[in-house]
């Protein structure tokens, strides 16, 4: 059983074929695609041409992917052939339940997409088409930086020379591109995002799943942003070592929050900022010198130790010494009696992430357990770890999202607090 409830029943399997020319945007997309469900715990993975291409060939240069270019396109179809074997193999593999397959590769042609098609149902897979079309100057000319600075076929070019190869390779692919079509391909699935979301058309969605992926992409956009997240300042109950409630800030939480001004200011400069704080004391005390737009939410409060909460983990090691076992067995999936697991924290996050996806430059202020399940989304973080990171109190954590990754900074306020974290198997 995957995540969200969704079955890995055949009948279920999607496979995401990604369209569009080449600097639109297309592996961004289908890497996040891959990293959202995996998040979710639904079983996907991404199967990128230009990989398996590259076993073959390093660095063509845009030359290779000229139309009457013939030993360019035996090689592109190998490429192609050897993702989609890979692909079916994967999905029919019982050890990895694939449920979700995101062929990412230009698959500009009818004659390709048919060919797909044909395979997919062949094994009862879904296929489901996502067009990127950018026809903005200035959104092509990012993302052709973005590919040469980021792209392994770009690495040892020089920067212009690079650009106009890549300039020249769109311009080899528009002539044979035939976009989707609203008539022609109406009994297909798809998705056409047209600039990053200024327009979308979305056409015979017929799964949950699938549902969830268009809903996903149409909340995406590529302007350059960071996100800044911090636990609340040091708690009366971390002092005591007790779990949830909601307790008061410590004299050295307290100290936090009053640095906290001249913290944000420093990193974030004139960006404008939204501070999200859970519905707890703790995070609103912490939050409460800021000089931005706030607003609460549930969703970001402190996973529910449900019996357990207010108790110190030496007393739940006592009172329940079998669900502290199971607690450390696995932590992912381990409900407390009456409260949460962190699945069920993931689940109630992702609204929070749907609307982080939409936002610019916010600032979130919540608890141990939350933060480990947003940052593990940002930073792609296995689910059966992300519940054994170390977050340290009077810690803000910058993350800087770009369409090719996130990078982290962690800025210390320098401000002594106790560690609340406790180690796998370690005594209580
Ligand atoms: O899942 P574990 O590692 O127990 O961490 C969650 C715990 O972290 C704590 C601190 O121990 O969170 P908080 O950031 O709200 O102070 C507890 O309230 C909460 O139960």
């Amino acid at each position: 059983m995957a995540g969200l409830g969704v079955s890995t029943a055949d009948n279920n399997r999607v496979c995401v074929i990604m369209v569009g020319l080449p600097a639109t945007g297309k592996t961004m997309m289908a890497q996040k695609i891959v990293r959202y469900l995996s998040w979710l715990s639904i079983p996907s993975k991404c199967f990128n041409i230009g990989l398996y291409r590259r076993r073959k060939m390093a660095n063509p240069s845009s030359k290779f992917f000229e139309k009457s270019n013939a030993e360019g396109d035996i090689q592109r179809r190998e490429a192609t052939q050897a993702a989609l074997q890979e692909m079916i193999e994967w999905f029919t593999d019982p050890d990895s339940q694939g449920l979700v397959g995101v062929f990412d590769a230009t698959n500009t042609t009818k004659i390709r997409r048919e060919w797909l098609v044909r395979i997919l149902k062949e094994y009862q897979i879904q296929p489901m088409f996502v067009e990127s079309i950018v026809n903005d100057a200035e959104i092509i000319s990012t993302n052709i930086n973005d590919i040469q600075s980021n792209s392994p076929d770009y690495k040892d070019l020089d920067p212009t020379e690079a650009f106009e190869d890549l300039k020249q390779k769109v311009l080899n692919y528009e002539v044979i591109y035939e976009p989707l079509d609203e008539v022609s391909d109406k009994d297909l699935t798809f998705v056409k995002i047209i600039n990053f979301n200024t327009q979308s058309i979305v056409n015979k969605i017929c799964s949950y799943l699938q549902s969830r992926i268009v809903y996903y992409l149409l909340n995406l956009h590529v302007k350059p942003r960071s996100i800044w997240l911090s636990r609340h300042g040091e708690s009366m109950y971390n002092l005591s070592g007790q779990l949830g409630g909601d307790a008061d800030l410590s004299p050295g939480g307290q100290l936090y929050a009053a640095k906290l001004p001249s913290l944000v200011l420093d990193s974030v400069g004139d960006r404008p900022l939204t501070i999200w704080t859970s519905t707890l004391k703790r995070t609103q005390q912490t939050s409460r010198f800021l000089q931005y737009r706030q607003l609460q939410w549930k969703a970001l409060d402190e996973l529910d130790a449900g019996v357990c909460d207010g108790m110190t983990y030496a007393e739940i090691e006592e009172k329940y010494p079998e669900d502290f076992k199971a607690r450390d067995d696995n932590k992912f999936e381990y409900r407390y009696k009456g409260g949460e697991s962190y699945r069920d924290v993931v689940s109630r996050l992702e609204p929070i992430i749907m609307e982080l996806e939409r936002q610019e430059n916010i600032m979130i202020v919540t608890h141990q357990a939350v933060l480990r399940c947003l940052y593990a989304y940002f930073m792609n973080v296995d689910m059966s770890e992300s519940p054994w990171m170390e977050v340290p109190l009077h810690t803000l954590i910058k993350l800087d999202v770009r369409a090719y990754g996130t990078t982290v900074t962690r800025i210390k306020a320098d401000i002594p607090a106790v560690s609340t974290y406790r180690e796998k198997g370690s005594k209580a």
